[in-house]
């Protein structure tokens, strides 16, 4: 699937041959009438144009972004009113913008206040669509907008552009679809579309890696609900009589997702493959009166695609994509091969220490969790260039401090200054873009993308903030430097552990990240990847590199830093060089165990 959503294949010829067969269908559909097929081909291909505009609309959210909306409707529905009220007074042409403005204000709305809440995503988020659909149904049948009867658009004038006003409906559709494959494919590719590939497979990465997520969710809700407002707009002169039931009709949103599932939710093309095999589905089997019949292929082909083509139709060819390049995955080597690094030795002087420049300062740092006291009251600092390790025993609240420097957490109270800035209570992405990275103790890739389009995804929302085609040169350097670059087109999944470990290195090396933090990046690996492992986090420091590194390996810790800040109970109980901190009585106390560690 993903490794059709990267770059490299676009950068091709084949780059140009999409768009110019994209422009040739439009000019051959518009172009169409001219030869002055039968009425009905030109309904059918109406209807053809209509669904794929709306699966392809539903596409850009739920199908790119994972926020499955079973609400399509709604937008479609304001689509349909807006023309319904509006064209006995203002030309069709200013009708359709006016809908698909006021569908996509009202996606805006509601994404404004939805996207704001963690826990709404999911299932939560569907169910909400669907709310959102029975609400807006009841405001339009007990107002003005329908009052219960319904809208007749007899009367509606439409310019003639061949013979009759039905192609012109018909002219309006095509341009719509063609319209919607186009922005489709547009944000499939774009930096858009490539924070929400990544949104969809772990919003809060995407988050921390530097993706505007709360604004890229609100434009993908915008462009998706204004396609499904045109449709709808347009959708209303042909039916040209509107109906609440008709139009808000979980039928709608039901279609759109079976034609996206069927045809595959994650890629321009898939919703229109959908659309056009079940159009054509039900017109064979409704022309020939057999509905029932239609629904029951309909069905069979919806659960066999959830069976068997999880990606849809367009998930074959990605498949033999992938498939083809198996073999060459296959022979990379087990382990990433790290050359020899000579380790320096224990313990730095303090002296040269003290003289670096502090670029991150926290102040009473306190967070809790329902009673737990995470951290409580942290004072720390983190010097240019330095390795500090940060340790202290289980649930003393080193990963708490990671995820609040990160922007992942805000803190209760306190203040985190960078240069100055607090930047406390800034969104994780600023923070990324600050030049913070992080890494995650469970390694958390973007599954369904590839290992290089992970790397790629760092490079350009984090601290380097490159343009597409730049980080993928840099995401191709940074796997090699960590021994990956055979491994550019694997999927994460085909990665053991160690390499999944080194492939989050390699994400926070293409940020260009001025501090780096490391948690645990060293827990369940062998002996010999641990050392090899130590050898690359020298690497990554280069002497310079400013980095945290949080561990429960004692000897890689005072192999590796300069100084040390311990945690116990989310309190900071020592600070210093590494080995006198941990000869210090209160630490050997809060790792024996003992209730008085605060010592
Ligand atoms: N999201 C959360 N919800 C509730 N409690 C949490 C949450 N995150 C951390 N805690 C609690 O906060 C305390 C500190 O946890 P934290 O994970 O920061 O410790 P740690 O030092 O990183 O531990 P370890 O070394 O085991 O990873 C623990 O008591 C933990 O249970």
């Amino acid at each position: 699937m993903s490794s059709q959503n990267i770059v490299p294949a676009r950068a091709s010829a084949t780059r140009f041959v999409v768009p110019a067969l994209l422009i040739a269908a439009t000019v051959f559909f518009v172009m169409l009438p001219a030869f002055k097929p039968p009425p009905f081909f030109e309904s059918l291909l109406y209807l053809l144009f209509f669904w794929i505009a709306l699966a392809t609309s539903w596409t850009i959210l739920s199908g790119f972004t994972g926020y499955f909306s079973f609400g399509h409707g709604a937008f479609y529905g304001v689509g349909m009113y807006t023309t319904a009220n509006l064209a006995g007074t203002l030309s069709i042409w200013w009708c359709l913008p006016i809908a698909a403005l006021l569908a996509a204000l009202l996606g805006v709305a509601i994404g404004a206040v939805v996207f704001r809440v963690r826990r709404l995503r999911g299932e939560l988020f569907a169910l909400l669509t669907l709310a959102l659909t029975i609400v807006l149904a009841t405001i339009i049948l007990n107002t003005p907008i329908d009052g219960g009867p319904g809208k007749y658009l007899l009367g509606v004038q439409l310019p003639v552009i061949y013979e009759n006003s039905a192609t012109t409906i018909y002219l309006m559709g095509a341009l719509v679809a063609m319209g919607s494959l186009a922005i489709a494919r547009w944000v499939q590719y774009s930096r858009l579309g490539r924070g929400l590939f990544a949104i969809s497979d772990d919003e809060d990465v995407a988050e921390v890696l530097g993706v505007p997520t709360y604004r890229y969710k609100l434009l993908a809700f915008a462009i998706s609900s204004g396609i499904a407002g045109v449709a709808g707009a347009v959708q209303a002169v042909f039916v040209s009589y509107v109906t609440v039931s008709e139009t808000f009709s979980g039928t709608i949103a039901l279609y759109v997702i079976l034609m996206s599932v069927i045809g595959g939710a994650r890629h321009w093309l898939g919703p229109a493959i959908g659309a056009t095999f079940v159009t054509l589905l039900n017109f064979t089997f409704v022309s020939g009166d057999s509905a029932l019949a239609a629904r029951i292929v309909i069905g069979l082909a919806l659960i066999l695609a959830t069976l068997f083509l999880p990606e849809g139709v367009v998930g074959l060819f990605r498949k033999r994509r992938l498939a083809h390049v198996q073999p060459a995955l296959e022979a990379a080597p087990a382990a990433p091969p790290v050359p020899p690094v000579t380790l320096r030795g224990a313990g730095v002087a303090v002296a040269p220490q003290l003289e670096r420049k502090v670029i991150l300062r926290g102040e009473g740092i306190s967070l809790a969790f329902r009673g737990v006291q995470a951290l409580d009251r942290v004072d720390f600092e983190i010097r240019e260039g330095e390795i500090l390790g940060l340790v202290g025993p289980n649930g003393s609240g080193k990963s708490t401090l990671i995820n609040v420097m990160s922007g992942f957490y805000k803190p209760d109270g306190g203040r985190l200054l960078l240069d100055g800035e607090n930047i406390a209570r800034a969104p994780a992405h600023h923070i990324a873009q600050l030049g913070i990275a992080r890494t995650f103790q469970i390694p958390r890739p973007f599954p369904r993308l590839t290992v290089l389009e992970n790397v790629m995804v760092a490079a350009m929302f984090g601290g380097a903030s490159m343009r597409q085609t730049m980080s993928i040169v840099k995401a191709r350097e940074m796997l090699a430097f960590v021994g990956l670059a055979e491994r550019a087109q694997a999927l994460p999944s085909q990665l053991n552990l160690h390499q999944r470990k080194f492939l989050e290195l390699a994400r926070v090396l293409a940020s260009d990240a001025r501090i780096v933090m490391l948690d645990e990046v060293l827990a369940g690996l062998t002996p010999a990847e641990i050392t090899s492992a130590i050898a690359m986090v020298r690497r990554i420091h280069g002497g310079t590199r400013t980095i945290v590194f949080v561990e429960h390996n004692m000897r890689a810790v005072i192999e590796l830093t300069d100084r040390l800040i311990v945690l116990n109970q989310g309190r900071l109980i020592a600070e210093g060089a590494p080995r006198e901190v941990m000869d210090d009585p209160a630490v050997v106390r809060a790792y024996l165990g003992a209730p008085d560690a605060e010592g």
